[in-house]
């Protein structure tokens, strides 16, 4: 029998991340497995899996509540399966139902590897934190989904760690928002996320307030927030940060410049990038080292 040891679960490790102290997690946003690998080649040790990225590059649709459940589920565990010791956050919505399904989100998120996901008060037909008039839940039913997910963790005894999002800064306030998030601590919520922050001196506050419980910053360009540098976001207090439309915007600027040039002008090039360097991006070498190290013969001679 081989000797294998259980690894330490991602959940534990981010746990570990978050409890280390003047140090913020930095999270990059990925939307698929191309852009996990570039995140995890240059070196990230954590992932963070947009909704709204999540939505755009497997439905094609913005970020309007679209994604199912399992689309959401199959999305998060091929990307936790690229590396299975490096923690996933992942977008878990509204956990898109109530209760009973939440605690079926929950459950299929730990199955798929999923080292944390959030969960929010909009309504199940919910749209990007960064658009307008949004709608939300009751604080009471945005308890019940927390505890939702707090109660299926315990029930399996499987680690996740549950984020509290709330989006009720934009139309109910400040006080309202964070007795929301503090009722979801009290409901088994790890970290509190306030959607939507307005500045950077409610960011402060926010945190102080939180007294202790790790908070997330979501940087989005062009929303309402202030776009905060890490080193920003850390002195504010946060504990991480996430980008959820970094490598959206880069690619929305990169690919739509070469398919310009393409019809505009017939450049088959782009910038040129050798298409051995794109398979070696997404683990051409190791592929090809396992198959001939268990014996396999179609690659022997190379590729
Ligand atoms: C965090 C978020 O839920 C996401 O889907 O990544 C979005 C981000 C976005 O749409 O830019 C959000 O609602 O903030």
């Amino acid at each position: 029998m081989a000797d294998l040891k259980p690894p330490q679960t991602t959940a534990s490790k981010l746990r570990a991340m978050l409890a280390q102290e003047n140090e913020i997690v930095v999270c990059p946003g990925v939307y698929d497995g191309y852009t996990s690998r570039l995140a995890l080649n240059v070196g990230f040790k954590i992932l963070y899996m947009t909704g709204a990225g999540t939505t755009m590059s497997r439905l094609g649709i913005a970020d309007l509540g679209v994604a199912t459940m399992n689309d959401m589920r199959d999305h998060a565990a091929m990307i936790a399966s690229l590396d299975p010791t490096i923690p996933l956050i992942a977008d878990a919505d509204t956990g898109y139902g109530g209760p009973l399904m939440v605690g079926r989100t929950t459950a299929a998120y730990i199955n798929a590897g999923v080292a944390a996901f959030h969960l929010e008060d909009q309504v199940v037909n919910k749209r990007c934190g960064h658009l307008k008039n949004k709608e939300l839940v009751d604080e009471d039913t945005f308890s019940s989904r927390i505890r939702a997910a707090s109660n299926m963790r315990a029930q399996l005894s499987r680690d996740i760690v549950i984020i509290a999002r709330t989006d009720a800064l934009a139309s109910l306030g400040y006080d309202v928002a964070m007795s929301r998030l503090r009722k979801a601590v009290e409901a088994g919520a790890d970290v509190a996320f306030l959607e939507g922050v307005t500045s950077v001196e409610e960011a402060e506050k926010f945190c102080t307030e939180m007294k202790g419980v790790p908070c997330l910053y979501n940087c989005v360009p062009g929303g309402v927030s202030p776009v905060l540098n890490v080193k920003e976001a850390k002195e504010c207090g946060y504990k991480l940060v996430i980008t959820p439309t970094l490598a959206l915007g880069a690619v929305y600027e990169a690919v739509s410049k070469a398919y310009k040039g393409l019809i505009e002008e017939g450049d088959t090039k782009g910038n040129g990038v050798a298409v051995r360097t794109l398979f070696e991006s997404c683990g051409l070498n190791e592929a090809v080292e396992f198959d001939v190290k268990a014996g396999g013969t179609l690659y022997q001679k190379g590729v």
